[in-house]
């Protein structure tokens, strides 16, 4: 018992994990598992933090959510960034949080139905990551 009072005070990632747990596993849909499937173990969590940390997205401190912010050279070009991943965004039935100015889109991803980061937030930053890097 001490052990786990020790664990479950000690360990910062433990609220979200907790978290996700309750909110994302236990509100699946048993028939699917849609919401289950999308749950981000602590190790996945991490490894794909690494990757997404390497091409600027940052950890938001008030929430569990990724942020990144992007600059092109016209608003032409932001636009047309914003409307390819808007299909992809509707497909996916996972939306961006985002704001833009002239040539300027800051976004913010997280998973509304379980309060903080999920696999949908990890395939829809890659996402945004490969069509910057092809404009
Ligand atoms: C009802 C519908 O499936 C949901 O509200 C979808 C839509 N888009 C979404 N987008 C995001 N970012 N998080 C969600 O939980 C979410 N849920």
């Amino acid at each position: 018992m001490s052990w786990l009072m020790f664990t479950l005070t000690s360990s910062r990632q433990w609220p979200s994990v907790f978290t996700k747990l309750t909110r994302c596993s236990l509100s699946s849909d048993s028939r699917t598992g849609k919401m289950a499937a999308d749950w981000l173990s602590p190790s996945e969590r991490e490894q794909f933090l690494l990757e997404l940390k390497a091409t600027g997205w940052v950890e938001v401190d008030e929430r569990d959510a990724l942020y990144k912010e992007l600059h092109f050279k016209t608003f032409n070009q932001a636009f047309g960034f914003m409307c390819r991943v808007a299909l992809q965004a509707e497909k996916m039935d996972h939306h961006p949080e985002w704001f833009n100015v002239y040539n300027k889109v800051q976004i913010t991803l997280s998973t509304h139905d379980c309060g903080g980061l999920s696999k949908k937030d990890i395939r829809l930053a890659k996402f945004i990551d490969k069509v910057a890097l092809s404009l």
